[in-house]
């Protein structure tokens, strides 16, 4: 993978988002106003309690509108200061739910993003399979291409989701809980590799979670969001350097982060869906 130079930001101004609520009368104000600055390359984690609107917020950023909702309800998404309409190709996302194909191959997975409308005959078939063979080394599963999606570990799994999002060379990477489904060793080598893979090729991520600890060991930055309906509840910067060590995990610094998150969560409804991993 090659390091180039990117720079992308996003301006999100007096979001609101309202849904029909459930039952049938009225709305559901989900988001309640929030103004967010992003600029890249950096890791942007967004925490908060369940419910409170983190995925909303984050498919907005990507230009993702639900069907027969207006999205947002008030307010305005800027990418590099164009509005932000529809969705757009330079971002993509990563899910915990793998979203793999049973019938295809891991290589045939990564590549499948080059098979839909949007890609199709941009890049030429030399391309796709050079970009496709580089990431699936740079993501560890060169030897596991031939293999289906059933025959691979959940890491695994989610590594094939990783490299079919990093294949298109993205400027926006959006992950919503992409290692919650995974156990704690695994998730640490995911987040190992995803700081090696962001190190190698610069973007801007925007990383939903619930481990407060994940946030601390990522986030360049850190967005903590209150009950719904979500506003800004915290925002704060993390200066040290990746991968941070064991000992940085445990200094005060570090602890007085933890609390400071866990402060400005501690009256959410719903905040038992945080964890601490450390
Ligand atoms: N398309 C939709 N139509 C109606 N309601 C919706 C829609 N999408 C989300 N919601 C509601 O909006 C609220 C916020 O959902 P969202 O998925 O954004 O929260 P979240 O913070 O990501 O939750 P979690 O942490 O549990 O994944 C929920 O009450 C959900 O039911």
């Amino acid at each position: 993978m090659t390091s180039s130079p990117v720079s992308i930001s996003i301006q999100m101004t007096g979001i609101v988002q309202e849904y029909p609520a459930a039952n049938g009368r009225g709305v559901l104000r989900v988001i309640d106003g929030i103004d967010l600055h992003l600029e890249n390359p950096s890791i942007n984690m967004l925490l908060g309690p369940s419910g409170c609107g983190k995925s909303t917020l984050m498919r907005m950023m990507g230009g993702v509108r639900p069907f027969n909702v207006k999205t947002p309800t008030q307010g305005r998404v800027e990418i590099d200061g164009k509005e932000c309409l529809d969705q757009h190709d330079d971002a993509v996302t990563v899910f915990q739910q793998y979203a793999n194909r049973p019938d295809l191959t891991v290589w045939d997975n990564v590549a499948f993003p080059f098979t839909l409308k949007l890609w199709k005959g941009r890049i030429s078939p030399a391309e796709v399979k050079e970009r496709v063979d580089t990431i699936l080394a740079a993501v560890g599963l060169a030897d596991k291409k031939a293999m289906r999606p059933a025959q691979l570990s959940g890491g695994q799994n989610q590594r094939v989701a990783l490299a079919r999002a990093l294949v298109l060379r993205p400027r926006i990477l959006l992950m919503d809980e992409p290692f919650g489904a995974l156990d704690p060793q695994t998730r640490e080598e995911m987040q190992r590799l995803l700081l090696a893979l962001c190190k190698a090729n610069p973007c801007l991520v925007v990383f939903v979670t619930h481990d407060v600890s994940e946030a601390l060991a990522l986030g360049d930055r850190v967005i903590v969001l209150s009950p719904q309906p979500a506003k800004i509840a915290d925002d704060f910067m993390i200066h040290a350097e990746h991968p941070r060590s064991e000992a940085w995990a445990r200094s005060t610094e570090t602890l007085r982060m933890q609390d400071r998150i866990l402060t400005s969560l501690r009256d959410a409804k719903g905040h038992g869906q945080i964890t601490l991993s450390v």
